[in-house]
């Protein structure tokens, strides 16, 4: 009777058919995942009370009731009037086998289209999961359905459910959630269908099945509808480049696999090439993808919907060469992390090990406690006053918090080193003997007298006060005249440690006064330095140079200076660095300088200046044979026995091979003496012999001929005596005449004298201001001198006159040429030579009065050394020359001019009777 079908599957089928025609055909959506879901979704729809689904018997009363209720619903709706005869009578109807029939047949017609795809959505239709990435036909994996979702899923005929996941357009992936997505335009039409399923562990599964296409929307908000149809392009499977493009991946897949064993592989089956190998063509490069999972949704995306096989694979395969050249690169920076990771490791490893050796050994106790420590105990024996030591302690306490790895605690441990290692109120000493002191001076030193002498006294007042305190020494003279041995002496005498430093050239005040803490790589001053190395707080410190030290805008070296050598303000010596307080009061503090001149004058007003001026030929030569020749065979391990000079030869380098006032050069010349020989006696040589024969092996020609150019001075030629930093010399001043044209017209002469026809004076030599002003005084003052003496002598109205200092090349300047200039334009005019071996020096002014000088000593130093025999000074030098050691005055004819007439008699002795025209 009744031809309905029977089965679970048909009962679903008229569920569904149900709502079909009676809700809403496109929202129909049930939550029947299984048979047995439907049967309870029935029973609480339908209200069917205690119905064995599994008995045919009872499906078949299910299907009847359910027909009945399908069509009495339909009625209803169609006709909402309907009084309660209509309905008996239409319940008659239905109870009518005919109408069951046909509804059985509808059913089965239903069910026929169904069947037909197992694996396919009635109605075509399934809910869109929008997905943040692209998923391959075999993928399987967990996915997070909200009720919402699972609510509306559409099953096949058979039960299954599904959904239709699509990427999410690049666009709009950056919503965390996909199910925020506001329309369906916002995925990609062509995905994948999945099955879902739900697990017994409490989640859904998916598992895809083919690719789809959206034909339309059928349900545009969320969760959106779509209507699908497979996406299957003709597929060509015998494309001859298959095989090939298959071959490649599977030799890049072999290799991800050895290179890259355990990473991004999301299968990890070792037999996965025997699988894929054995995949269809159309299959495998989606097993390749779900193999990788490679995380390049748009990439994955365009492969999904690539149609041909062939391009499918080519895409795939340049992708996972492009993976494969981002991996190498990840392992590289993996491996490298992974080193160093190892290293720490290995690093702290062995520091712990280090450790607990150091504690078994009983020396347990951290590098940094025992660094502290180790502060703690110096600062208990340091001599320091309270504040000093408040801000040591302070520095020690900070150190303890700080970490040993920062550079803060470098820094702060140099602090402490410097602050820790200063001699603070550590003294040699005081030792003032003069039998002492006088032995060690005239042991060091040959001559210097005055200087000795100086130093006795200045020893003397120390052996009464007490202390040499608040004492500065300055010593000028020229190079090489002992200074710095002199202040190596002195320290010996108060046997106190010597420390040297020069402020030749220094421009900046750090070097002094140290630098700032802040700065890095700084360091305190010299003056610290020097206290740190020599651990005594008052020894002799030399200061080079005073007399060239610089000044640029890096602070002003020079008042650094004065504050270091000011007994006044040195008791509380402020070191950038150091930034406490040190007493440098009982330092001695001596200063060497080539001039006086260019010492600036707040540091020149502190010292107690000596002078040293330099040494004569004979002072020279004792010099050079009882010190040099003995301490620089001692320096070179050479004997007396195997070395002789003789003292011809130290005349000779005196005269001939030096002309400094000082002994350096002259101490080079024994060193290369000593260096020869000492080539000649590693050689074998027995012994060597120097003496006038061989001295030019040793040293090659003389340097110097003769200090003068003239043996008989010529007219117009006159040896002046100069004096500059590096001592005294001669200098000649030379005059020469030159005819004017228009000498014999007067007329004409006068009218030129401002034009070039007028007699003038042209001065060359390198000539400073100052010696140029004194030629034009000369000139004036010859002109009216010799108008004087001689008034018909018309010499400087008739020629033009040249003036040259020789050695063209040297800078000359100075005040004390005048008197030479006058006599060599006098000379010429009255075309008489000066007395021969007659050296002058004296400033003039233009009314004739001679004026006094300076370097009276070095200028008769270089008189003598130049073979001079007779020199004229200012008589206001007397008492300078008089000064002088006897053995400098000796062989001198010493002539005092106080006027220019005085020098003319002296020079012109067969002149000198026209000076009675004077009136
Ligand atoms: N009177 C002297 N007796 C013995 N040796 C001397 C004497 N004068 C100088 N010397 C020696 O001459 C050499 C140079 O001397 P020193 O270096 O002291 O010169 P200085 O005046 O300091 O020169 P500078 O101005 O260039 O610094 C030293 O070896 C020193 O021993």
């Amino acid at each position: 009777m009744i031809k309905i079908q029977t089965s679970c599957k048909s009962i679903k089928n008229l569920i569904i058919l149900h709502k079909i025609k009676n809700i809403n055909k496109n929202a129909v959506v049930t939550s029947i995942n299984s048979f047995s879901n439907s049967s309870r979704y029935f029973r609480q729809q339908y209200g069917l009370k205690a119905l064995n689904l599994k008995s045919n018997n009872s499906l078949n009363k299910c299907t009847v009731e359910l027909t009945k209720k399908f069509y009495s619903s339909n009625n209803n709706n169609n006709n909402s009037n309907n009084n309660n005869s209509n309905k008996q009578k239409k319940e008659d109807e239905i109870r009518e086998e005919d109408t069951v029939e046909n509804l059985s047949k509808e059913l089965l017609q239903f069910d026929k289209l169904t069947t037909n795809k197992k694996d396919w959505p009635l109605n075509s239709e399934v809910i869109i999961y929008p997905s943040l990435s692209t998923h391959f036909i075999g993928a399987k994996g967990p996915v997070n359905l909200p009720n919402i979702f699972s609510d509306k899923m559409i099953p096949n005929s058979s039960g299954k459910t599904y959904i239709g996941l699509f990427l999410v357009k690049e666009q709009f992936r950056n919503a965390t959630d996909p199910t925020l997505i506001k329309s369906a335009d916002a995925v990609h039409h062509i995905g994948v269908l999945a099955q879902v399923s739900y697990s017994p562990l409490g989640y859904y599964m998916f598992e895809i099945q083919s690719r789809i296409r959206i034909k339309s929307i059928s349900n545009n908000s969320y969760p959106f509808m779509a209507q699908i149809e497979p996406y299957l392009p003709n597929e060509v499977e015998d494309d001859p480049r298959i095989p090939e493009l298959t071959k490649k991946i599977d030799e890049l897949v072999k290799n991800f696999q050895k290179l890259y064993p355990d990473s991004y592989t999301l299968l990890k089956s070792s037999d996965f090439l025997k699988q894929i190998q054995s995949l269809k063509p159309s299959g495998y490069p989606t097993a390749i993808m779900n193999y990788y999972g490679l995380n390049y949704p748009d990439q994955c995306q365009l492969i999904l919907e690539t149609d041909s096989i062939v391009d499918r694979l080519d895409k795939m395969y340049q992708l996972l060469l492009k993976e494969e050249k981002l991996l190498s690169i990840q392992q590289n920076i993996y491996r490298e992390i992974e080193e160093k990771k190892s290293k720490d490791q290995k690093k702290f490893f062995l520091n712990e090990q280090l450790k607990k050796i150091k504690s078994q050994l009983g020396v347990d106790q951290d590098e940094k406690e025992q660094i502290i420590q180790k502060y703690q105990n110096k600062l208990a024996t340091l001599l320091v006053d309270e504040t000093q030591r408040k801000i040591i302690q302070d520095e020690i306490n900070k150190l303890s918090t700080i970490d040993p790895s920062s550079m803060e605690y470098n820094s702060s441990r140099n602090y402490l080193d410097w602050l820790t290692n200063l001699p603070w109120k550590k003294y040699s000493e005081e030792f003032f003997d003069l039998q002492h002191s006088k032995e060690v001076l005239d042991k060091d030193h040959f001559g210097l007298n005055d200087i000795k002498q100086r130093i006795l006294e200045f020893i003397s007042i120390g052996h009464l006060k007490g202390s040499v305190m608040g004492k500065i020494i300055c010593f000028v003279g020229p190079p090489g005249t002992g200074k710095t041995s002199i202040a190596k002496s002195i320290a010996t005498c108060l046997k106190r440690e010597f420390y040297r430093f020069s402020v030749g050239g220094l421009f900046d005040e750090g070097e002094i006064k140290g630098h700032r803490r802040t700065y890095i790589g700084s360091m305190p001053g010299k003056l610290i330095q020097c206290m740190k190395l020599v651990q005594t707080s008052n020894p002799v410190i030399l200061i080079d140079e005073i007399d060239k030290i610089g000044k640029r805008n890096l602070g002003d070296p020079s008042s650094a200076l004065l504050e270091v050598l000011d007994p006044e303000q040195n008791c509380t010596f402020v070191d950038h660095y150091l930034d406490v307080p040190y007493d440098l009061s009982r330092v001695l503090f001596i200063c060497t300088a080539n001039s006086d001149q260019t010492i600036p004058g707040p540091l020149f007003d502190r010292m107690e200046v000596i002078y040293l001026s330099g040494y004569v030929e004979e002072e020279q030569i004792q010099i050079v044979r009882n010190f040099i020749v003995p301490k620089t065979l001692r320096e070179c391990g050479i004997t007396s026995e195997q070395l002789t000079i003789s003292d011809d030869v130290i005349k000779q380098l005196v005269k001939f091979y030096s002309r400094e006032v000082g002994i350096r050069e002259l101490e080079r010349l024994i060193e290369k003496i000593m260096r020869k020989s000492a080539l000649m006696l590693v050689n074998g040589q027995k012994s060597v012999h120097i003496d006038l024969n061989n001295l030019e092996e040793f040293l090659g020609i003389p340097t110097y001929s003769s200090d003068r150019y003239y043996d008989v001075t010529p007219v117009g030629v006159v040896n002046g005596l100069a004096w500059s930093q590096r001592g005294g010399s001669t200098l000649y001043i030379e005059t020469t005449a030159q005819q004017n044209n228009n000498s014999q017209n007067k007329t004409t002469k006068s009218k030129n004298s401002n034009g070039g026809n007028a007699p003038r004076l042209r001065t060359t030599g390198k000539l400073g201001d100052v010696m140029t002003e004194s030629s034009s005084i000369a000139y004036t003052y010859a002109k009216n001198f010799l108008l004087m003496i001689q008034p018909e002598n018309k010499f400087f109205e008739e020629n033009s006159l040249h003036m040259h200092a020789p050695q063209g090349g040297i800078s000359k300047d100075g005040p004390s040429a005048g008197v030479t200039m006058v006599t060599s334009l006098l000379s010429l005019a009255m075309n008489e030579p000066v007395l021969n071996n007659l050296g002058m020096t004296g400033e003039i002014t233009i009314t004739g009065k001679v004026y006094t000088i300076g370097g009276v000593k070095e200028k008769t130093i270089a008189a003598k050394r130049s073979g001079l025999t007779c020199i004229v000074i200012p008589s206001n030098n007397k008492f300078d020359f008089e000064e002088l050691p006897q053995y400098i005055k000796n062989d001198i004819d010493i002539k005092y001019a106080k006027e220019y007439k005085d020098v003319f008699e002296i020079a012109f002795p067969n002149k000198k009777h026209l000076l009675q025209n004077i009136i």
